[in-house]
């Protein structure tokens, strides 16, 4: 049946939803992050110690080059030692040499490691939402939850490949060369010292501003992802309502925020860098000034003050390079935040330590005393003290009318929510006490609302039982009417079904989920609205498939057509969460209250 509160329009609400338990990420937490993708990369320890190494050993090099140009400045030239010319020439070529080779290893191992990291991370996430509770996905959307899987881990593969490293490298440089440098003339590094704190707070200044810009630009790239999703998928509807211009001026609407917040976001960071170079430039004035003053005055040689001046642009590079990475720093830490948002986002509906594992059950279900409203529906309860008993082997059937909360109660059974009160419980076992898996393998649903996966019959058949041989396949597909016609396709059970099965009719649609749910063989069915919308025809072989699926099982069926549920060993009707009236077809028409009104609006001219 149509769940009403998920067949809502398109772009039912905007914006961010709270992500239930789960905490915010905190705000400047770069630190938790690098520290937490450092934990990720820790696992490929082989290739981190390979990178870092290669990152030592060039920090090395390029802290030896300029003792060269010093060498030769200072002691070649005044000397005339000619004969060290080649020696010098040579040396510095291999040094070239193996910085090259030092940096093409330094670049691939940190780039597959970015990979695998990613790879780890992505998976992890992916994993982590499947375990979520199905109100966790009533709660968000899935465009953006898309988003965060796909463009949010996207953004955090740049720091890992590459910056992540480069930061590391930069850092050990940065520290080497200043020690080297109070060494060589104390007085000018202490000067140049004092530019850092003011670089520092532009940057922090910045970074946060840079940052809360990139939440916005990930934010955007999240909505646009959740239209494209919903206008896609719903392409028929918009067609049908000629709605194409109406959703592309909507289209734009949402990448034209996320174009002005990229737009801010190199707005900010072109004040940035000048400023960072500004004061770069600040420290080579203090050099050069001072510097010849020292050399002037006899207290320094010259060599020392080109060996400075070489240094001074080594410990500028890093302080450049992390103006610019601050870029990819704060748009992964913007990144971070969401996907943080998600893994910390715990499921509530999870197995007890002591849970069971029902092997087989017999399908006595009870309802008693049960209370249950759904999150963020105000006070507006659902089921309240609500009792009913699904005898085992036997056919129940609930009719009521639309919002009553039939369906509801079929997601209570499955565990997709939790009741507040109460206790439902599964041949005596209560829920709560069962294994979620087990549960689940026990049970099989079929509703109206049919999920197929884009991929062939036979895959979308064999879902709930991946080693199903051809054999019982064809069984299954036999007894649910859809053998006939899937020998009928050029590629019978190998035929692609296109996407949710766009390729299949309602009537096959159905039969091919009643043949899943055969090869399942579960002991407990839920039929969901399962014959609505069908011809005749469909109908009659629909009805007969669900005839041999309901044979020997504890069935739940919730129908609005009263003609599907006529043999029913027993009916409840439901009126706002409440059992109106219980009994066999004959024994409510007989009452002549709520079902024979409902069955007399259906069959006017039935003779009853
Ligand atoms: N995921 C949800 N979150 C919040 N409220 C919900 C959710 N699903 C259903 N509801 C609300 O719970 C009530 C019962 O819905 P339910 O789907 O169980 O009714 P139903 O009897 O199956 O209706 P219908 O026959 O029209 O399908 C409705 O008022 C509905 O708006």
């Amino acid at each position: 049946m149509a769940d009403p509160y998920r067949a809502h329009p398109f772009h039912a609400g905007g914006g961010m939803r709270k992500f239930g338990n789960g905490e915010k990420a905190k705000a400047g937490s770069i630190w938790t992050m690098l520290s937490r993708v450092f934990k990720h990369a820790r696992v490929q320890w082989r290739l981190l110690i390979l990178a870092i190494m290669c990152i030592i050993a060039i920090s090395l090099l390029e802290f030896a080059i300029p003792q060269l140009t010093r060498y030769t400045i200072d002691v070649l030239i005044p000397e005339k030692r000619y004969n060290q010319l080649v020696g010098l020439g040579v040396g510095l070529m291999g040094a070239a040499l193996l910085l090259g080779a030092l940096n093409y290893i330094s670049t691939s191992t940190t780039a597959s490691l970015g990979q695998r990291v990613i790879y780890d991370l992505r998976n992890d996430l992916y994993r982590h939402i499947n375990r979520l509770d199905l109100s966790f996905f009533d709660r968000n959307r899935t465009g953006d939850l898309m988003s965060r899987v796909t463009s949010d881990v996207g953004v955090l593969q740049q720091l890992i490949s590459s910056t992540m490293i480069q930061l590391v490298t930069d850092l050990f440089t940065f520290s080497a060369i200043t020690i080297y440098m109070l060494f060589l003339d104390w007085r000018l590094t202490v000067l140049l010292l004092a530019t850092f704190p003011v670089m520092i707070m532009t940057t922090r200044l910045f970074g946060k501003r840079i940052r809360r810009s990139f939440r916005t630009v990930q934010e955007s790239v999240a909505e646009v992802s959740d239209h494209l999703q919903n206008t896609l998928s719903g392409i028929r509807l918009i067609k049908s309502f000629a709605t194409e211009s109406l959703e592309s001026d909507r289209f734009a609407d949402r990448s034209k925020r996320n174009m002005e917040a990229n737009i801010r976001v190199t707005k900010l960071r072109a004040m940035y860098e000048p400023i960072i170079d500004l004061l770069n430039y600040l420290g080579l004035a203090i050099v050069l000034v001072f510097g010849a003053w020292l050399t002037m005055k006899g207290y320094m040689s010259v060599g020392t003050v080109v060996a400075v001046i070489a240094y001074l642009r080594l410990l500028q590079t890093p302080i450049r390079r992390f103006s610019r990475l601050i870029n990819t720093i704060q748009q992964s830490a913007a990144a971070y935040e969401r996907i943080s948002e998600i893994m910390n986002t715990e499921p509530e509906i999870v197995d007890a330590p002591d849970a069971i594992s029902l092997r087989k059950v017999r399908g006595q279900v009870e309802f008693r005393n049960v209370s249950f409203q759904y999150a963020g529906s105000g006070d507006q309860a659902v089921l309240e003290h609500f009792d009913l008993s699904l005898e085992a082997g036997k056919v129940t059937a609930l009719v009521g009318s639309s919002g009553s909360g039939k369906t509801t109660i079929a997601h209570l059974i499955a565990r997709f929510y939790e009741p507040q009160g109460g206790e439902i419980t599964l041949d005596g076992h209560p829920l709560r006490q069962v294994a979620i898996t087990s549960l689940r393998e026990r049970l099989g649903i079929v509703s109206q609302d049919i999920v197929l996966f884009n991929g062939s019959v036979k895959e979308n058949i064999s879902y709930g039982k991946q080693d199903a041989t051809d054999e019982e396949l064809m069984v299954a597909a036999r007894a649910a009417n859809a053998h006939d016609f899937i020998e009928a396709f050029p590629d019978g059970y190998e035929t692609a079904i296109g996407e949710r099965g766009v390729k299949l009719s309602g009537g096959q649609k159905q039969r091919i989920s009643i043949a899943r749910v055969i090869l399942k063989n579960p002991e407990l069915i839920i039929l969901d609205e399962a014959t609505a919308s069908l011809d005749t025809e469909s109908e009659h072989l629909i009805q007969e498939a669900l005839a041999k699926l309901l044979r020997g099982r504890t069935c739940l069926v919730i129908a609005h057509r009263l003609s599907t549920i006529q043999q029913a060993d027993s009916i409840h009707v439901l009126e706002r969460g409440t059992i109106v009236e219980s009994g066999t077809h004959e024994q409510l028409l007989r009452l002549n209250g709520r079902y024979r009104e409902l069955y007399e609006l259906q069959f006017p001219q039935a003779e009853v």
